[in-house]
């Protein structure tokens, strides 16, 4: 009767061959890159495409016969991609830091690892990083599933030159950290306040004796929480890698289902893929039915609306700027049409970009 190492050891032989032939695959294909690297050198045009991107992963997602699933062939040609663009030009992210904010983590997922991340103070910075060029891209948050918009965000989006050019959703799961994993001592809890909020029932439960403290994000307060022994951070898990923080308790969010959406913000403007998105800033004039009327063109196209967002428009009056994303591409027959009409009806337009749609 062979032994387990016995019946493993040509299995893993094997598996060392189609590695070296996927290595060898692999540098061809960074080869590849690099070429395509030198002749968008010559026109100075961008490295990272989005939509060619995601146009790689659909092919092979289609044509895999399995055992992969979607979704790892999804994460491994992430990294791949990734890989091969550093070689052509290591892509600099702007987000919110500090190291090990769920920021960073929702850029490592939209460009994989090969990226330099640049942590900036605010979200306010990261717009002027990549306004500045210090950043080629920028992820921000933009919305929660439970406490609904960030409406910083949403503000700078309005201000601000950048495009969307792409959205990542991330499921967000906070956990209750402290240095040594017990409360012992622990007087205080910090978070940021978005956190506090989507924590809030399981703290009034189980940690009504804490006193809450609003921080600008979750990872400074795990690092607050690494320097303090009188304070608990609620965070993620990169945060308690990072800072090196034991769980309390794991995943307090009173939501289980918590997700946040972020946006990829540059220069960029994506070209369709037939899985689009396009955000939209609008703002009516003050009069009975003016709402249903500039949305009418978006029913008469055809075009469906996946997002309808509020936010007043900061003049000292009762008028709102609404946010509405809508299914396609603004270079969408259908698409244009409508916009065309909501342009022409709207007391204010702004394209924020149209970029590929996150199925999540
Ligand atoms: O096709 C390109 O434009 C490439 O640069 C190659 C590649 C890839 O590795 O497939 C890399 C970076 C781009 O974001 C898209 C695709």
């Amino acid at each position: 009767m062979p032994t387990e190492e016995e019946r493993l050891a040509p299995i893993r032989a094997k598996i060392d061959t189609l590695d070296t032939q996927i290595l060898d695959l692999l540098s061809q294909r960074a080869q590849a890159a690099q070429e395509v690297g030198h002749i968008k050198g010559g026109f100075s045009s961008p490295v990272f495409r989005p939509e060619r991107e995601r146009q790689v992963v659909a092919r092979l997602q289609a044509s895999s016969t399995g055992p992969l699933l979607p979704d790892g062939i999804a994460s491994i040609w992430r990294e791949v991609m990734s890989a091969c663009r550093a070689l052509e030009a290591r892509q600099t992210i702007a987000f919110l830091g500090p190291i090990g904010t769920f920021s960073e983590l929702a850029a490592q997922k939209y460009f994989g690892h090969s990226i330099a991340g640049l942590p900036c103070n605010s979200l306010d910075e990261v717009f002027s990083a990549v306004e500045k060029g210090a950043a080629q891209f920028g992820v921000v948050p933009v919305e929660n599933s439970s406490e609904g918009a960030i409406s910083r965000t949403l503000d700078l989006l309005l201000d601000s030159p950048l495009h969307i050019s792409g959205e990542v959703v991330l499921p967000i799961r906070h956990h209750l950290l402290t240095k040594n994993g017990n409360l012992e001592g622990v007087t205080s809890v910090c978070a940021h306040a978005q956190a506090l909020a989507q924590c809030q029932q399981w703290l009034s439960q189980h940690a009504p004796h804490l006193k809450r403290q609003a921080v600008s994000s979750n990872a400074e307060a795990a690092r607050m929480a690494a320097a303090d022994s009188s304070l608990a951070a609620i965070a993620g898990d990169p945060a308690q890698v990072a800072y090196d923080l034991q769980a309390v308790a794991s995943q307090i969010q009173d939501d289980p289902h918590n997700r946040t959406r972020f946006v990829v913000i540059g220069s960029y403007q994506c070209q369709p893929t037939g899985q689009d998105q396009t955000s939209l800033v609008l703002s009516v004039d003050n009069r009975p039915g003016a709402v249903y009327q500039l949305l009418e063109p978006l029913a008469k196209h055809g075009v469906s609306m996946n997002r309808f967002e509020s936010r007043p428009a900061r003049k000292g009056t009762w008028e709102y700027h609404f946010y509405i994303d809508v299914a396609g591409h603004a270079d969408d027959s259908k698409v244009a049409k409508a916009l065309e009409a909501l342009k022409a009806s709207a007391a204010y337009f702004k394209n924020l970009g149209s970029y590929p749609h996150s199925a999540s």
